[in-house]
C-alpha cells in the first residue's frame, strides 16, 4: 500500500462528502448527553493521588476489577487498570460522593459537550447540516449551553399546549433539571506510573470515564413526543446512543425490559416515517453485562442498520454473544489483532442482522457490508476516508468547528503503523481469497456473505485529548454515507 496514494484517496474522498452533506434534509440524533469534566493527569497528579491510599489496598482492589466507582479506592483501582493495559473505558457511579470527592482531591481543566448524542450532534450542526434534530430526554438549562448555536441548526423537541415544536436546545431544556456531570482522565504515552513497586509506562494516549448515573437518569422518550414524532421528520436518519444508561431494575418496579421495549417502538416508528431511513447505534464500553448483551440482542439485532464501535467494544460484545475465543484473540493482541478484529466485525454483522458494522481502531478502520446494501466500495471507501479527516482534526484541535477548519486534518499524515497492520493482514485476505492483491491496495474486500472496507487513517502524534474521537469517526462515516445516498437520489 502506498501511503501517498493514500493521502490523495483522503482529499478526494473530503471534497466529494462536502458536496454531498448538504444532500440530506437532516439527522436525528439521541439520547444521551453530559457535560465532561476533562483532566488531563500528570505524573504529579498520579503520585499524590496513590499517596493518599495503602498501596496494597489498591493492588487488592485491582484484583477485584470494580464494575462501578462505589468509593475512591474503585476510582484509583479502575483508573491504574486503564493507564496499564492503555485501554478506553468508562464506568459508572451511582454516588453523588464521587463526583465531590473528585472535584476536592483532583479538579478539571476544562468543561465540555460529552455523550455521544451531544458529541455527533455538535459534530453534525458544525458540518453545515441542514437541520439536527436532537432529543436529551434530561436536558438541563446548564447543558443546553454546551450545544452548538452558531449555525442555529440544532433544534430539540418541546411540547407547547400538546403540540410539539421544535426548538433550539437553549429554549428546550426542563427548568429545574439538575446536569449529568462525567468525568475524563486523560492521560499520555509514556507517563510513567509507580504503584505498590511496581512501575510502568502508558502504552498509549487514552483516558478513563466515569459515567455519573444519577437517579432521575431514563433512557425513555416523553410519551407526547412518541406520539407526535413525525414532527421531527424530515430527516434521513438517526444516531441512537446512550442504551447504556439502562439499569437492570428501578425503584418503581420497573425493570431493563421497559426501556428495551420502548427503544424498540421509537426506532420502529422512525422507519414507519421513511422507508428509506437508516438508523446508526454508537456504542461505548458497558460495565453490565446483561444490559451489554440486551442491547446487542434486543435493540441492535434486526433493529438498526449500523453499528459503530471501537476494538475494546468488538471484544466486549463478541464475549457476551458467546465468543469468548474470538474475544480474547481481539483484546489479546490489541490493535495488531486486525485478523481477529475483522472475523468478529463479521460475526457482529451476522450475528445481529446489520448492513453495516464500522469499527474504528488505532490507525485504520474497518466497515463490514451486508451483501446488497446500496452504494458502492469506493463510495463507503470515501464515507470512511472523511471520517479519519474528521479524527485528526478533532485529536488535533480537541473540537471541529466547521468543514473548513476541519481540513487542517488533511495535513496530518496518515498512520505509518496503521498501514503496518492493513500490510499484515492483506496476506489472510489474499490467502483466502476474500480479494486480489490489487482490491486490496483498494481497500475492498469481497467475502462470501459479505463486503468490506479497510482504510489506514490519519493519527495524530500528541491529541488534544481523546474523548469523543470515536464519536466524530462513526457520525462523520455515517453522514457522508447517508448523504451519498441521497445525493444519487437526485440524480447528482
Ligand atoms: N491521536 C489520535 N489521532 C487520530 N485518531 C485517534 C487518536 N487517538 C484515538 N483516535 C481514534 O479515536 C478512536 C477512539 O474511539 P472511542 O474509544 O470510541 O472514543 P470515544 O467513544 O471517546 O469517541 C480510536 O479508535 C481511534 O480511531
Ligand atoms: O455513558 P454516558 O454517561 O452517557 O457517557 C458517555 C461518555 O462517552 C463519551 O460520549 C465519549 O464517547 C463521553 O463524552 C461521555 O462522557
Ligand atoms: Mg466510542
Amino acid at each position: 500500500m502506498d501511503i501517498e496514494e493514500w493521502e490523495q484517496r483522503h482529499r478526494e474522498a473530503f471534497y466529494n462528502a462536502k458536496e454531498a452533506l448538504p444532500y440530506l434534509d437532516g439527522m436525528f440524533v439521541a439520547y444521551n448527553s453530559n457535560i465532561d469534566a476533562i483532566k488531563h493527569l500528570t505524573e504529579e497528579d498520579l503520585l499524590k493521588l496513590i499517596r493518599l491510599f495503602d498501596e496494597a489496598e489498591i493492588q487488592d482492589r485491582v484484583a477485584v476489577y470494580p464494575r462501578e466507582i462505589a468509593e475512591p479506592l474503585d476510582f484509583v483501582a479502575r483508573l491504574l487498570i486503564s493507564m496499564r493495559e492503555g485501554k478506553a473505558a468508562e464506568v459508572p457511579t451511582y454516588t453523588e460522593d464521587t463526583h465531590k470527592w473528585l472535584k476536592e482531591h483532583l479538579g478539571f481543566d476544562y468543561a465540555r459537550m460529552g455523550g455521544q448524542a451531544g458529541i455527533i450532534s455538535n459534530l453534525l450542526a458544525r458540518l453545515d447540516l441542514k437541520k439536527v434534530v436532537t432529543y436529551i430526554p434530561w436536558l438541563s438549562e446548564e447543558q443546553a449551553d454546551y450545544f452548538a448555536a452558531e449555525n442555529g441548526n440544532i433544534l430539540h423537541p418541546r411540547v407547547e399546549d400538546g403540540k410539539v415544536v421544535l426548538k433550539p436546545p437553549s429554549e428546550a431544556f426542563k427548568p429545574g433539571r439538575g446536569s449529568k456531570v462525567n468525568w475524563i482522565f486523560e492521560f499520555s504515552k509514556d507517563l510513567k506510573v509507580t504503584c505498590a513497586g511496581s512501575t510502568f509506562k502508558v502504552p498509549r494516549d487514552n483516558r478513563l470515564i466515569i459515567s455519573s448515573r444519577p437517579k432521575w437518569i431514563r433512557l425513555d422518550m416523553d410519551r407526547e413526543i412518541y406520539d407526535q414524532l413525525d414532527s421531527i421528520f424530515p430527516v434521513d436518519g438517526a444516531m441512537l446512543s446512550g442504551y447504556q444508561m439502562i439499569k437492570e431494575e428501578y425503584e418503581d418496579g420497573s425493570t431493563y425490559k421497559d426501556y428495551v421495549e420502548h427503544s424498540v417502538e421509537v426506532i420502529n416508528k422512525l422507519k414507519s416515517l421513511n422507508p428509506d431511513f437508516r438508523i446508526h447505534v454508537e456504542l461505548t464500553s458497558i460495565q453490565n453485562r446483561l444490559i451489554r448483551k440486551t442491547i446487542l440482542t434486543d435493540i441492535v439485532a434486526r433493529h438498526v442498520h449500523s453499528l459503530g464501535l471501537d476494538t475494546v467494544e468488538v471484544a466486549n460484545a463478541l464475549n457476551v454473544l458467546g465468543y469468548e475465543e474470538l474475544s480474547y484473540s481481539v483484546i489479546r493482541k490489541g490493535e495488531n489483532g486486525i485478523m481477529s478484529l475483522y472475523q468478529g466485525a463479521v460475526q457482529l454483522m451476522k450475528d445481529l442482522k446489520l448492513e453495516r458494522v464500522h469499527v474504528h481502531s488505532l490507525g485504520f478502520y474497518i466497515c463490514i457490508l451486508a451483501k446488497g446494501h446500496p452504494l458502492t466500495l469506493k463510495e463507503h471507501r470515501d464515507a470512511l476516508l472523511f471520517s479519519s479527516v474528521l479524527a485528526a482534526a478533532r485529536a488535533l484541535n480537541g473540537k471541529i468547528e466547521s468543514l473548513d477548519d476541519a481540513e487542517v486534518g488533511l495535513d496530518i499524515p496518515v498512520s505509518a503503523s496503521g498501514m503496518e497492520d492493513l500490510e499484515n493482514f492483506k496476506l489472510y485476505c489474499t490467502g483466502r481469497k476474500l480479494c486480489s492483491p490489487d482490491e486490496f491496495e483498494y481497500g475492498y474486500i469481497y467475502g462470501p456473505d459479505h463486503d468490506a472496507i479497510l482504510i489506514p487513517s490519519k493519527v495524530v502524534d500528541r491529541p488534544k485529548a481523546t474523548v469523543g474521537i470515536g464519536d466524530t469517526i462513526s457520525a462523520g462515516a455515517f453522514a457522508a454515507m447517508l448523504a451519498r445516498m441521497k445525493q444519487i437520489k437526485a440524480g447528482k
